[in-house]
């Protein structure tokens, strides 16, 4: 199975409540899809150490104090196929730029475009970016990759309590 993390940054957007900065996917799996930055742990890497670094490489912001939101299971014909641990954090240094992985934007939580992402992310992300956490299973059919597979069923729970994952 392959270990993934996401790490959506928050800022305050003044009187229109809170921005999240997404990533528009430029290759790889999701590609043209909007996500968090994030991707693959390597070797000897905690979760949290690898959304700190992916955060870095994709979108060139450092960001501290990650807090564990989710636990994300995403299985392909029937197999557990990625396992993706998400974080969310109000530390964040530096101004996004664009990477050959990401085109960074800061989006109004309220504006986040679900259209334009995984099948799944409109079930959890609007919780995970009001303060839950969740643990989900996320059944996908079809075969490879992923991200043409049909998204079919899902099991979600909330309010799980999470270590942080580092
Ligand atoms: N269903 C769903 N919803 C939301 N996010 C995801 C999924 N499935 C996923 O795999 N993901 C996330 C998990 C990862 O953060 C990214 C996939 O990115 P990455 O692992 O970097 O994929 P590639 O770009 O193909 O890998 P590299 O070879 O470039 O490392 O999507």
């Amino acid at each position: 199975m392959i270990e993934t993390t996401l790490c959506f940054p928050l800022r305050d957007g003044g009187d229109d409540g809170d921005d999240v900065l997404l990533i528009e996917k430029r290759r790889g799996l999701g590609e043209g899809w909007y996500n968090g930055p994030g991707g693959k742990l390597e070797s000897g890497e905690t979760p949290q150490e690898c959304a700190v670094r992916e955060t870095r490489e994709e979108v060139g912001l450092e960001v501290r104090d990650l807090e564990k939101a989710g636990e994300l299971t995403f299985l392909l014909d029937g197999e557990e196929h990625t396992r993706c641990h998400v974080y969310r954090t109000r530390s964040v240094t530096g101004e996004p730029s664009a990477s050959a992985e990401a085109d960074p934007e800061w989006v109004p939580v309220d504006d986040v475009p679900y259209d334009r992402m995984w099948d799944d992310d409109h079930l959890w992300l609007p919780g995970v970016l009001e303060g839950a956490t969740v643990v989900g299973e996320f059944r996908f059919e079809g075969g490879e990759p992923l991200d043409e597979a049909e998204f079919v069923a899902h099991d979600l729970e909330w309010d799980v309590p999470l270590g942080n994952g580092s």
